[in-house]
């Protein structure tokens, strides 16, 4: 049992992380992370985009459904760049309590 919270998407990351080195006949995972970062990347982006349009049009469903690809996408990119979800993690909570409008100031 690993000590990682164990949420849904902590589960997610670690089935992707297991993933690396599978056979890409039978895991999608595996054959994205074997195409190389770039196409993982690539694939994120048009997740986010299909996300987006959902955002735009007002599908409630549709957008929950390209939500999860987007999330799952971007695991498996930042998986391509051995970047972890608890990295992420971190980073959001360096910055927890700090408004945007704040930060955005103390940039200029
Ligand atoms: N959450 C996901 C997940 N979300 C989306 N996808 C796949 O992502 C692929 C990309 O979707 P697209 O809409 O782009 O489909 P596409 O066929 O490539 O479309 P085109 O680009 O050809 O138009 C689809 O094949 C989806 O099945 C996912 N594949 C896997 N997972 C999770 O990852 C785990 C491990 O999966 P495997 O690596 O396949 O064992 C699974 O148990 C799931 O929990």
């Amino acid at each position: 049992m690993s000590d990682l919270p164990q949420t849904g998407l902590y589960r997610l990351a670690e089935t992707i992380a297991a993933r690396r080195g599978a056979d890409p006949e039978t895991s999608w995972t595996a054959r994205l992370l074997s195409r190389g970062p770039e196409k993982c990347a690539e694939k994120f982006g048009e997740e986010a985009i299909e996300a987006i349009i959902e955002a735009v049009k007002g599908d409630r469903e549709r957008l929950i459904s390209e939500a999860a690809d987007t999330l799952y996408h971007l695991l498996v990119m930042l998986a391509a760049r051995d970047v972890t979800l608890i990295e992420v993690e971190h980073e959001l909570d360096r910055r927890e309590g700090r408004s945007g409008i704040e930060e955005k100031a103390a940039r200029k």
